[in-house]
């Protein structure tokens, strides 16, 4: 964003996490590793005009729990399923995920131009909707043992504009010497944030709380009454055949469908695979061979309580 765009009354958004160095990048700036960048009015007007609206009626939204907690936004998570019931998986640490419903009817429109402007396909999206400005991601790296390798990671935004921040992940201090490294970029409606896995890698992005009262927000900031819904689209590897009882591709021990394995359920290949999660999301040198090449057929971390 350029300074001469922000309104006479704009006040930068709290951010808690930096002292006000950060950069504010956008569209054509080149962001964290490079490989990450920043595209607008991804979506033809008149599909821009109504896909809030639209998917706040279509999608079935529910609450998601993590560490005992109700996640501070509601979820959902819509993906291609095959013919035979089979669905991708994406696994990340939470007490419980919602079930994947095929793609609704907007978020299948809005999937066909982010395919049209990415080199790949994306088969799997959570969709996220921050209610207020309250609503917040904490920050993390998303993990990857599920998402296929050298893909990209894309965001698309609707609704009031929210900040992506990105910061270095804390272990590059020891060999840079300096400071982890600030980026924040302004998310406006109708846009597509892609990250690349380098950046991913090597850095950690969150959304965090905007409490600023609506008469010091720009239009775009209070624009749909300050609320937010992203779409995270990924293109997944790995699968779960209908009934969820077997698992199999990049992420799983079973890398062909022929050979998928029964899902597993707590214990310590949980341990393990949660094990690996956490050192994703601290070292900037993660060893994705080391910790997923083998394969996990964990589904939930947590045997069901009764
Ligand atoms: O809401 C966003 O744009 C960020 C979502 C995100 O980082 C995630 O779902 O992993
Ligand atoms: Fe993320």
């Amino acid at each position: 964003m350029q300074a001469a765009t922000k309104p006479p009354h704009y006040h930068a958004p709290h951010d808690p996490l930096h002292t006000g160095e950060a950069s504010i990048l956008g569209a054509g700036d080149r962001t964290a590793e490079g490989d990450t960048y920043l595209v607008q009015d991804i979506l033809p007007k008149e599909l821009a005009d109504v896909a809030f609206e639209k998917m706040i009626q279509e999608v079935a939204w529910n609450t998601m729990f993590h560490r005992g907690g109700e996640v501070p936004r509601l979820v959902a998570v819509e993906g291609q399923v095959n013919a035979d019931g089979s669905f991708p998986i994406y696994r990340h640490p939470a007490d419980s995920s919602p079930p994947l419903l095929p793609f609704s009817p907007t978020v299948s429109l809005i999937r066909e131009h982010v395919e049209r402007v990415l080199n790949h396909p994306v088969n799997h999206v959570l969709i996220q909707h921050y209610r207020t400005g309250a609503d917040y991601i904490s920050e993390h790296s998303d993990k990857t043992v599920d998402v296929v390798r050298g893909s990209n990671i894309v965001n698309v935004s609707l609704g009031a504009q929210r900040v992506m921040s990105l910061r270095t992940k804390k272990d590059v201090l020891a060999t840079t010497g300096g400071k982890r490294t600030t980026q924040r970029v302004p998310l406006p409606h109708n846009s597509m944030f892609v990250m690349g896995p380098a950046t991913n890698t090597r850095w950690m992005h969150s959304i965090h709380t905007d409490k600023r009262p609506l008469s010091m927000k720009s239009p775009a900031e209070f624009f749909q009454g300050g609320e937010r819904i992203s779409l995270t689209f990924r293109h997944i590897g790995t699968f779960l055949t209908k009934g969820e009882g077997r698992i199999w591709g990049q992420g799983a021990t079973a890398k062909s469908k022929e050979d998928a394995r029964p899902v597993v359920v707590g214990g310590p290949e949980a341990e393990k695979l949660l094990a690996a999660f956490g050192k994703e999301n601290h070292e900037s040198a993660f060893d994705w061979e080391e910790w997923y090449g083998k394969g996990s057929d964990v589904l939930h971390f947590n045997p069901p309580s009764d």
